[in-house]
């Protein structure tokens, strides 16, 4: 009933009538968690479920917008009607089954396939790495690595966002934040997005966000460091969600260190767009093997230290936007690393620390919940 009431005023109050409509279309493979999706946003916010000659259209209220999506069947019948909405579609949702390894090759090439089509190039998605309650769900990096996203992305010139997930019910409705949080940023990139386009001459460079839903106290990240690449004005930046926002890669080791979380809540937002300079960090070796491993005193519970591996900060080759993708790839180990030590499961966190720069590792409780 509260929810009844709280739709329709939801619905009548449209402040100074000034709603933006955006369409959305949520894609990927059958059995992925699309209409699950939905049904969670329904579940969430206000909401008007199409007629019947329309199912696949749900009208919701979020903010500022009024977002038509459509949940479009994922099976191989289905994906021959995805180009019908290409054309219409602003933003994207892609739904992941992120425990899903066997079909991760057939993922890839829909993914290729959609970003490559001249009518969904250039629009932002947001990739929902769902399944994430399973056991054997893949970590965002291992999921931008098995996509090729990076590259995907910085061909198409498509703004990205990876977002981890569970959208299944049983969960508690703050878990399902990521997807609140996921299309917020979708909706605030559609309206980026077109206002770049008007923008000449500028240079476009993409970006990947992970998620970096929560932060911890302590955490060094400064808001002004951070920008998205895409060539919004500040004015507009400011309007971005928090969690919209990119970070250049080359500065967050520059300055900051690289905050990641293992698995499921990830805590880090980059892009990948600012090439490295020739011999920047080619001393990553030698720092790292000068790498000492502390625990943060405010850990909620002690892990053992992790090992690095000595290729965590190989030399990165310069001169191009794929330097700082290979330097991301790099920094993949060290989630593989952080992955593979026993303990980093549970609730705590682990710095490791090297003279200079400085790489921070922060682990927060996974979600786990009824996995299956
Ligand atoms: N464990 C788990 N199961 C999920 C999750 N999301 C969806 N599922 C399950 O995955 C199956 C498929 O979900 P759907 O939402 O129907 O998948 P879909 O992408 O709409 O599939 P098509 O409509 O065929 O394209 C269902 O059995 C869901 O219960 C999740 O986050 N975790
Ligand atoms: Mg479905």
């Amino acid at each position: 009933m509260f929810r009844l009431l709280s739709s329709c005023w939801a619905w009548l109050k449209t402040p100074g009538e000034t709603r933006r409509n955006v369409t959305v279309i949520i894609i990927g493979l059958d059995n992925s968690g699309k209409t699950v999706l939905v049904q969670a946003f329904q579940r969430l916010l206000p909401s008007r479920i199409g007629s019947c000659l329309k199912s696949e259209l749900t009208t919701l209220l979020l903010d500022e917008y009024e977002v038509s999506i459509y949940d479009l069947s994922g099976d191989m019948k289905g994906r021959e009607a995805w180009p019908n909405y290409y054309a219409r579609a602003q933003g994207l949702v892609f739904v992941l089954d992120s425990s899903d390894l066997g079909r991760m090759q057939e993922a890839k090439t829909i993914l290729t396939r959609l970003l490559s089509d001249k009518r969904v190039a250039g629009k932002p998605i947001l990739l929902l790495a769902n399944k994430q309650d399973k056991k054997d769900a893949l970590l965002p990096c291992d999921i931008i690595k098995n996509l090729l996203l990076e590259r995907l992305v910085n061909e198409t010139k498509s703004l990205c966002r990876v977002e981890p997930c569970s959208v299944i019910k049983n969960l508690q409705r703050k878990s399902h934040q990521p997807i609140i949080e996921g299309l917020r940023w979708l909706l605030a990139a559609t309206g980026d997005k077109n206002e770049e386009r008007c923008i000449p001459h500028q240079p476009h460079t993409s970006s990947i966000l992970i998620s970096k839903s929560t932060r911890r106290s302590g955490d060094r990240c400064s808001s002004e460091s951070f920008s998205t690449r895409v060539g919004l004005s500040k004015e507009k930046r400011q309007h971005l969600p928090h969690s919209a926002e990119a970070r250049p890669l080359k500065p967050i080791l520059q300055k900051e260190g690289f905050r990641l979380r293992p698995k499921k809540n990830i805590s880090v937002t980059f892009a990948l767009d600012e090439p490295m300079e020739k011999g920047e960090y080619s001393g990553g070796k030698r720092t790292m093997n000068a790498t000492k491993h502390h625990f943060s005193p405010s850990d909620d519970l002690k892990t053992p230290s992790p090992s690095l591996s000595d290729d965590l900060f190989e030399a990165t080759p310069a001169s191009s936007s794929n330097t700082a993708v290979s330097s991301f790839a790099s920094s993949h180990n060290l989630w593989q690393t952080g992955k593979g030590v026993p303990g980093t499961q549970g609730r705590g966190s682990w710095k490791v620390t090297a003279e200079e720069p400085m790489i921070s590792v922060a682990f927060n409780s996974p979600q786990k919940n009824g996995g299956k």
